[in-house]
């Protein structure tokens, strides 16, 4: 039985994050409260085809952190099909999400990721060649196309979900938008309720009241956290929380999450992009704090990597942490 479906009630999962959402970045969020789902940062499938997946940072995982779902990024339906084939060989992913939906320029140049809305018989392809490879859940993660159009949005959940995927995660958005406007939550109320497997509403999750509110207000069944994740890795547990009995539980100390996840960074994930994915990351974080980004820049200019923690403790003792919502005010 799929998993989504044996999901009871609703659920939480992280989002996909390019860069961000490695094996160090999930151990951190299950050290502070787990969601229910993680999802692997996109993965490029000619990559996994053509290059040795098994000496690949992006695909390292560890038994414990099931379910987690593999998403996948390409346009050639062969290359998705020989790709989960070749994971279904070497990994134990719990199930392989579809990238229909990251708008990046370089993702879309390459006719990847929301570029494929324009071709939903085309999605339709690579979704039954991925059901061919497995029999692990396939599901989607889509935005509202390339414009705000209801009835075609829906048109292209149904033909996928005919084709076979199991879950649906929207980011209502359009391509043209990236993060400027609100998430229209009005679409996934839309897909909630017409299509027949479950959602997952996605979108400006920025504290547990709003997580709250977008499963009350859209019926989805499911909410995918992303930048609030990044600012509040415990953002998981303080929605269980505010969820079951209404209380948000007192955040850690500013500098303790930064000193986990480099420790973390330094036990899974190879020596030459330690630095780069910790950085990338704190350029997120620091941003719950008024000078965040004037510390990044201290702290980046600091080389050597211990002198690097001395300096986030030593900063970071002077902050608190604010009370939600934790919203990110740059973006890269
Ligand atoms: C830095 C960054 C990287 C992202 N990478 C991916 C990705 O690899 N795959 C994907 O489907 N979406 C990606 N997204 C989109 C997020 O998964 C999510 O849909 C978006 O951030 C909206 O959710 P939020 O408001 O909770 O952040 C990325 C977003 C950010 C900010």
């Amino acid at each position: 039985m799929s998993i989504y479906k044996k999901t009871v009630g609703k659920f939480l999962a992280l989002a996909p994050m390019a860069g961000l959402t490695h094996l160090a970045f999930r151990e951190l969020v299950s050290f502070y409260g787990r969601p229910d789902f993680f999802f692997t940062e996109m993965l490029n499938v000619r990559a996994i085809v053509y290059q040795n997946p098994e000496k690949d940072s992006y695909l390292i995982t560890t038994e414990k952190e099931s379910p987690l779902i593999a998403q996948l990024t390409g346009k050639d339906p062969d290359l998705f099909y020989l790709a989960v084939k070749r994971l279904e060989e070497i990994k134990n992913f719990d199930g392989y999400d579809l990238n229909f939906g990251c708008a990046r320029g370089a993702i879309q140049r390459y006719g990847w990721g929301v570029s494929l809305m324009r071709e939903p018989s085309l999605c339709a392809e690579i979704v039954k060649a991925v059901k061919e490879a497995t029999l692990k859940p396939v599901s989607a993660k889509i935005r509202s196309g390339f414009e705000h159009n209801p009835e075609k949005l829906l048109h292209f959940a149904q033909t996928i979900v005919e084709a076979g995927v199991e879950l649906i995660t929207l980011h209502p958005r359009t391509a043209q938008e990236g993060f400027k406007r609100p998430a229209r939550w009005e679409e996934i109320k839309i897909l909630a309720q017409n299509i027949p497997v479950p959602v997952c509403g996605n979108g400006d999750i920025f504290s547990p009241e709003a997580a709250r509110k977008m499963l009350e207000v859209t019926g989805c069944q499911g909410v995918m956290i992303g930048r609030a994740a990044l600012l509040r890795p415990w953002i998981f547990r303080d929605v269980k929380s505010f969820l079951e009995d209404n209380q948000i539980p007192p955040s850690p100390s500013p500098w303790e999450a930064p000193l986990k996840h480099w420790d973390l960074i330094k036990n899974f994930l190879p020596e030459n992009i330690q630095i780069k994915r910790f950085e990338l990351w704190l350029f997120w974080y620091l941003q719950n704090f008024a000078f965040g980004l004037h510390y990044f820049r201290e702290i980046k200019k600091e080389k050597d990597p211990n002198k690097k923690l001395a300096l986030i403790k030593k900063i970071l003792e002077k902050e608190k942490i604010k009370s939600y919502p934790a919203r990110p005010y740059l973006l890269r």
